[in-house]
């Protein structure tokens, strides 16, 4: 297992800056770290031992700054299972966050609408999941420093956070729906059955990622707040076929409002700490 404290150690110290707050950045989303003011960019390929990035719209690299006057990291690229990495890898940055001291997460996705009310292009807050991959990455010995054997699961996301941010979006006259997001191993994309099984489970958007790194965040007690751009509806739900060419486009598509939403966020986390 990799060392995450002497490799997050190492980070802040070279960088000079430690960071209140981590992101994801999933699918096409990566344009996030424009924002980012007083930039520095390390590549996951710098860092001995971590695992690289394989997927077109994720760079492969974490990118330090400040990010609406908040110290923050955003990882430009996760590690999805399907690429072939262990499951624990996939959830190695929670770990290396945490040893980092950092306590808030904002998790990113792009993901497949099941819920027939939402459209392509539309961001939903994701309020509880279902690990459809069967794969835990909390399987082996467990590592007592960072949480408990048996992580409680009742509420995966920050449910404050995720009120105020309602709230917030709320004033503004705009609705942030919530759903439930299940995940499937990938790379194929689903059947029309298999969506139709997912729906009757209660799903209401499919993907391949988060699901792990919730799990992992929940167990080293990170506090969460995740959200989806439904970036195309599922598989049988209408005539089109499903490209990843058209998931990263629609995530591109709707930069503005994304980016509008993820900023709203953070200023409801400032008001937050700030209480
Ligand atoms: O990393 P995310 O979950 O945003 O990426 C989704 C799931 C697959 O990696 C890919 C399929 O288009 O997009
Ligand atoms: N299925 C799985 N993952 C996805 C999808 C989808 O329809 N869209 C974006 N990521």
């Amino acid at each position: 297992m990799l060392n995450y404290f002497q490799i997050a150690s190492s980070m802040i110290r070279d960088i000079g800056m430690k960071p209140k707050i981590a992101l994801i950045l999933g699918s096409g989303l990566g344009y996030l770290t424009c924002e980012f003011q007083n930039s520095t960019a390390v590549y996951y390929s710098q860092i001995p031992g971590f695992p690289a990035s394989t997927v077109q719209g994720h760079s492969g690299r974490f990118i330090f700054g400040n990010f609406h006057g908040i110290p923050s990291v955003a990882m430009e690229g996760r590690f999805h299972f399907y690429e072939g990495h262990e499951i624990r890898d996939v959830v190695s940055p929670i770990y290396l966050f945490k040893e980092m001291g950092i306590e808030r997460l904002l998790i990113t996705n792009a993901s497949g609408g099941i819920n027939k009310t939402y459209s392509p292009g539309e961001i939903v807050a994701i309020r509880d999941i279902i690990n459809l991959g069967f794969r835990n990455p909390l399987r082996g010995p467990n590592e007592e420093k960072f949480g408990v054997r048996f992580p409680d699961m009742s509420s995966v996301v920050d449910l404050e956070w995720l009120a105020r941010l309602r709230e917030r979006l709320c004033r503004d006259g705009h609705e942030l729906k919530e759903g439930t997001y299940i995940w499937t191993l990938g790379p194929s994309y689903e059947s029309p059955s298999e969506i139709k099984s997912f729906e009757f489970l209660g799903a209401d958007m499919v993907g391949m990622s988060t699901v792990p790194e919730l799990i992992a965040a929940n167990h080293c007690r990170m506090k969460t707040l995740a959200l989806s751009c439904v970036t195309n509806m599922a598989s049988g739900i209408l005539k089109e076929k499903l490209s990843h060419d058209d998931v990263v486009r629609t995530a591109n598509r709707i930069r503005h409002r994304f980016s509008d939403i993820v900023g709203k966020a953070l200023e409801v986390l400032k008001e937050i700490d700030d209480e």
